[in-house]
C-alpha cells in the first residue's frame, strides 16, 4: 500500500515511521510519502490561507495551493482522497477494513476552518474522496486523525501485525468491546485473576470472555448492541 499525505507540519507525521509501522516501511508493506503543502504556494509569502467569503472566524485554506498539490501527489493510477474532518462520516473500524484493501491513499491535512469547498469538488471528479472524522470534537489540523487513521488501516496489511488472529480478535470485529485481559502473577495487590482463565477449560474460557465482552458492550456503548444482527446473539448470550 502506498500512502501519501499532504501538510503544512510534515513533521506531525514523523510517528508513521516509528515502531509497527516502520517495520511495515522497511518490510515494503507500506510506502509513505509525506509533503509539505507549502511546496505548491507561489508567492513571497507562501501563502496557504485566506480570509472566508461571507466573514466569520478564522481562514479558509486556498484552492490553487491544494489543486496543484492534488494534481501532482495524486497523478498516476486513481487514488483514494481521505480528508479528514469534524464534519466527516465516522471512521470505524468497518471503514479501516475497506480502506485496507485500496492500493493506494491520499490524506489531505486542513487546517484553519478548512480547506476551500472546491478543492474537495474538483477531486471528487477524478478519485473518490472520502470525508472521515475520527470523532466528536475538533482538533487543530489533520494530521493527529490522519496518525490515527493510517495507524487502523495499516495493521490490517497481512504481514504487519505478528499474530494475523490479534486483528480477529479486535474490539468490534465481532461487534462487541474487547473485554478485560490479565497475565502473570496470579495475585497482584490482593487481586486475583478470575479463576476460569486458569482452569485449561478452553470452552468455559470462551464463554467467560463472550459473557464480559457482552456486559461491558451493554455498559459503555449500548449502541453496538443494538446494531448487533440478531443471529450474533445466541440464546446463551440473551440469558445475560
Ligand atoms: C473539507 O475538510 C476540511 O476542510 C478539513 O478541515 C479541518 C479543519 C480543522 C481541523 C481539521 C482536522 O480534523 C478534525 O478536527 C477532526 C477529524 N475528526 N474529528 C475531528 C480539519
Amino acid at each position: 500500500m502506498r500512502v501519501d499525505v499532504i501538510t503544512i507540519f510534515p513533521d506531525y507525521l514523523a510517528p508513521l515511521r516509528e515502531a509497527l509501522l516502520g517495520k511495515a516501511i522497511d518490510k515494503g508493506l507500506l510506502d509513505l510519502g509525506v509533503h509539505d503543502l507549502r511546496k505548491w504556494t507561489y508567492d513571497v509569502h507562501k501563502a496557504v490561507d485566506d480570509s472566508p467569503f461571507g466573514g466569520g472566524p478564522g481562514m479558509v485554506m486556498k484552492p490553487q495551493v491544494w489543486g496543484e498539490a492534488l494534481d501532482e501527489v495524486c497523478a498516476g493510477a486513481t487514488p483514494r482522497l481521505i480528508v479528514p474532518t469534524p464534519a466527516g462520516r465516522p471512521f470505524t473500524q468497518a471503514v479501516a477494513q475497506e480502506l485496507a484493501g485500496e492500493s493506494h491513499l491520499v490524506f489531505a491535512c486542513g487546517r484553519y476552518e478548512g480547506i476551500d469547498q472546491r478543492v474537495i469538488d474538483d477531486a471528487a471528479t477524478r478519485m473518490p474522496v472520502d470525508e472521515l472524522s475520527i470523532g466528536d470534537y475538533v482538533l487543530v489540523g489533520g494530521e493527529v486523525a490522519v496518525l490515527a487513521i493510517v495507524e487502523a488501516v495499516v495493521r490490517l496489511l497481512p504481514g504487519v501485525l505478528g499474530n494475523p488472529a490479534s486483528h480477529e480478535q479486535d474490539s468490534f470485529s465481532d461487534g462487541l468491546l474487547e473485554g478485560p485481559s490479565y497475565t502473570r502473577p496470579v495475585v497482584w495487590r490482593d487481586r486475583e485473576v478470575p479463576e476460569v482463565l486458569r482452569s485449561g477449560n478452553h470452552a468455559a474460557i470462551a464463554r467467560w470472555r463472550r459473557d464480559r465482552a457482552l456486559e461491558r458492550t451493554f455498559e459503555r456503548r449500548p449502541d453496538l448492541l443494538e446494531a448487533l444482527p440478531d443471529a450474533e446473539l445466541d440464546k446463551q448470550d440473551r440469558k445475560l
